[in-house]
């Protein structure tokens, strides 16, 4: 080759390297390659310079992440060869940088540096505001899945969670053998509050009952406001006699709730109806009808006092 041939093809490299690095600088993305095995930074874009500085020479985990004591545990390049040790194609993942903490989306390649050597080249395209919009949409959907099931007032569940869960945890019960108890209460007299104190006040003595039920049910029971000042109780894996111990347990913290209205004193009590199902072949609805039947029969013995369905 002659010495002007080669001067051309010289230029030719240059221009061609100049007008790609035009390309790669007007880029409002990262564009950077590393080397697989040193990790040294070939290159870096205008963009990528602009934050992490001029990296090209240096360590890509020194320099584009912060207290890295060694290459990133999340470095990707063992995902970009395939098993013979060749490039695998693209690999596209999200990752927020620990130096700016934005939200990336990179696009990763092992391509053949001009030299041969194997080399990673990440397309990194900044995500940050896609990611906080994708988190606010999540956190309401969160919410209004809870919103719409709970009971508004007593944030207890709400009726048709309970009719829901009730239903799958005797499904349960049915292939387990194991007994389900279901308990059904409801505050005595408290259309008197209502009348004597208010509509709001009686909305207090809701939310005071509410408490000391969400604090004594185990996490796996169900405690829900099923109606007006009706609370009704789904507990896995309990007999009878155990649900009883719970009941009367509630029915006695009840008892000793006082709710004052201005210089008032408002003593509330409640009464229970109590069921046990020992091997799930009874439908929530049935087993609650069954709780009501005996809660009926505690309202007409007087009140302030748990029955047992027969
Ligand atoms: N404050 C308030 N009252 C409610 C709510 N839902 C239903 N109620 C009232 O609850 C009362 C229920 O009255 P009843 O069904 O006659 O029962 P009770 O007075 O408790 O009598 P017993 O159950 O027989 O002891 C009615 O006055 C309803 O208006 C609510 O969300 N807030």
């Amino acid at each position: 080759m002659t010495k002007q041939v080669e001067n051309n093809e010289k230029k030719i490299a240059d221009e061609s390297y100049r007008s790609i690095s035009i390309v790669l600088d007007s880029l409002d993305a990262l564009v950077y390659v590393s080397d697989m095995e040193a990790y040294e930074v070939l290159l870096a874009n205008a963009y990528g310079r602009s934050i992490w500085g001029d990296i090209r020479g240096q360590t890509c985990w020194k320099v584009l992440q912060t207290d890295q004591d060694g290459p990133c545990s999340f470095c990707t390049n063992n995902r970009l060869l395939d098993e013979t040790g060749a490039p695998a194609g693209v690999y596209v993942w999200e990752f927020q940088n620990t130096v700016n903490k934005r939200w990336y989306q990179c696009r990763d390649l092992a391509i053949r540096w001009i030299d041969g050597r194997l080399v990673r080249l990440e397309i990194a395209t900044d995500i940050t505001d896609r990611k906080a919009i994708e988190e606010e949409l999540l956190a309401a959907k969160k919410y209004a899945e809870e919103l719409s099931q709970k009971d508004e007032l007593t944030g207890l569940n709400n009726r048709r969670v309970f009719f829901e869960r009730g239903h799958n945890i005797l499904e349960l019960a049915k292939r387990s053998g194991h007994s389900v108890s279901v308990i059904m209460m409801d505050i005595d007299h408290f259309k008197m509050t209502n009348d004597k104190y208010g509509h709001a006040v009686g909305d207090k003595v809701l939310q005071a009952v509410a408490e000391p039920l969400k604090r004594i049910v185990r996490e796996i029971d169900i405690v829900a406001r099923i109606g007006g000042e009706e609370f009704a109780f789904v507990l896995p894996e309990t007999c009878l006699e155990d649900a009883t111990i719970m009941a009367e347990r509630l029915r006695a913290e009840i008892e000793n709730l006082v709710v004052t209205n201005n210089e008032h004193q408002i003593k509330i009590t409640a009464s229970f109806g109590l069921v046990a199902c020992e091997d799930g072949n009874i439908g929530i609805d049935a087993l609650l009808a069954n709780a009501d039947e005996a809660l009926y029969i505690a309202k007409r013995n007087g009140r302030n006092q748990i029955k047992k369905y027969h």
